[in-house]
């Protein structure tokens, strides 16, 4: 069973479709991950599920049952914003224990009425101990007494999930909660959050546009443009397999290298060199007669010997050493492509020398210029 269904969601603002069609099953404990640059409607997805905007068209289920026409609060839903959205005047512990309060008896809402109230002792003290439990998990309990403007970002960002994780809702959404930490620490917070999502077991969906962030902490990641899904797929599929151009392009860094193939008077033509030894097969398909993009990851190069067949001639633009391996933008006529180098290999190299590189074929992807991977049916209708 779907933790949470998405059914031909659809949301306009006046004339804009800011999700579009948008289909999605996710599953009881997935993490995914809504990826893709700024404007794509991912926070109106997010904020569709919570029920913040109300959907033109479509459904959106939680354990099967409807909720799109559900206020907020009745959701079972809890969302972690970018900014955090802590309440300045209260303490940690009070911001944490606030849905906790908000779905509490009156008397115990108002302090004086508290201790005349059967049972709203107790009430309050579940509440205190369920606060300290979820402070104590997320390292927290020593800040119970502050109030946020005494916090750094990061322990704000672990307030704000606090107070989400309180109420042990059925799905948590997150709205690029890191995006306000330093680099430094967006990369340790991003652990905690994976290593949370285990320890909890719930359902997590997680907005953002760094496909780092993506990439290494998602089941599944929902890549999307312009309001539409391009390609939903565990991070490696949409690295190895992406469907279209705007995928593989959007997905590695450095960015794949796009080189044109080009067949002319019985010549192979790659990236304006002639290039003898070209394989049978590129992307698992016969070599094709129309002119295509061939897209190759900047690690899917050899340094070669200039005159070796298949050989690409360029000249060395820059060469970038990050310690572990080096990336060398390297021009070939009019294309400037990116090379990933094993340090060692990379010894020497300079700018303005030549270097010639084998690519490794069976890593190539084939996309039409319209931005389609090649598929065999192109091939026989070109043919
Ligand atoms: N309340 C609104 N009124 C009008 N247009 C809106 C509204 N909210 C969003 N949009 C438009 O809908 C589209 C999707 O916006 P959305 O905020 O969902 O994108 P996003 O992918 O989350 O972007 P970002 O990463 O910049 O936050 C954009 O074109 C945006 O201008």
């Amino acid at each position: 069973m779907a933790a949470l269904s998405i059914r031909q969601a659809h949301k306009s603002f006046g004339p804009t479709a800011a999700v579009h069609d948008f289909s999605l099953d996710v599953g009881d404990g997935e993490f995914v991950t809504l990826l893709g640059p700024s404007g794509c409607g991912k926070s109106t997805l997010l904020r569709l599920i919570a029920g913040l905007e109300t959907l033109s068209s479509g459904e959106i289920l939680l354990q099967e049952r409807a909720i799109h026409d559900l206020a907020p609060s009745q959701r079972n839903i809890a969302m972690v914003f970018q900014s955090y959205a802590l309440y300045p005047h209260k303490t940690v512990a009070e911001n944490i224990a606030f849905p906790l309060l908000m779905q509490a008896p009156l008397p115990l809402r108002i302090p004086g009425l508290r201790r005349l109230v059967p049972g709203c002792g107790a009430l309050g003290r579940h509440m205190t101990e369920k606060v300290a439990s979820v402070a104590h998990m997320l390292q927290i309990a020593h800040l119970l007494a502050r109030k946020p403007a005494q916090l750094s970002g990061g322990q704000r960002q672990r307030v704000a999930l606090a107070r989400a994780m309180v109420r042990e809702p059925q799905l948590f959404l997150m709205d690029e909660p890191l995006s306000n930490l330093d680099a430094k620490l967006r990369t340790s917070t991003r652990a905690e959050i994976v290593d949370l999502h285990r320890r909890l077991g719930a359902t997590f969906i997680y907005v953002t546009h760094d496909q780092t962030e993506a990439m290494t902490m998602s089941d599944r990641i929902v890549l999307m443009h312009e309001g539409q899904i391009q390609q939903i797929g565990t991070p490696l599929e949409l690295y190895e397999n992406p469907k279209n151009l705007f995928v593989a392009e959007f997905i590695g860094q450095p960015k794949i290298n796009l080189l044109p193939l080009q067949f002319a008077d019985g010549m192979q033509i790659l990236a304006d060199q002639i290039v003898r030894g070209l394989p049978s097969q590129i992307d698992g398909m016969p070599l094709p007669s129309h002119n295509i993009l061939v897209g190759l990851r900047p690690e899917a190069f050899t340094l070669c010997d200039p005159g070796e067949p298949g050989a690409l001639n360029g000249s060395i633009h820059l060469v970038e050493a990050l310690g572990n391996e080096t990336h060398v933008r390297l021009m070939l006529r009019t294309t400037e492509i990116i090379v990933r180098v094993p340090a060692a290999s990379a010894r020497g190299l300079k700018a303005g020398q030549p270097l010639a590189i084998r690519p490794n074929w069976n890593s190539a992807l084939a996309f039409e210029e319209s931005g389609q991977r090649v598929k065999a049916d192109a091939l026989r209708a070109a043919a």
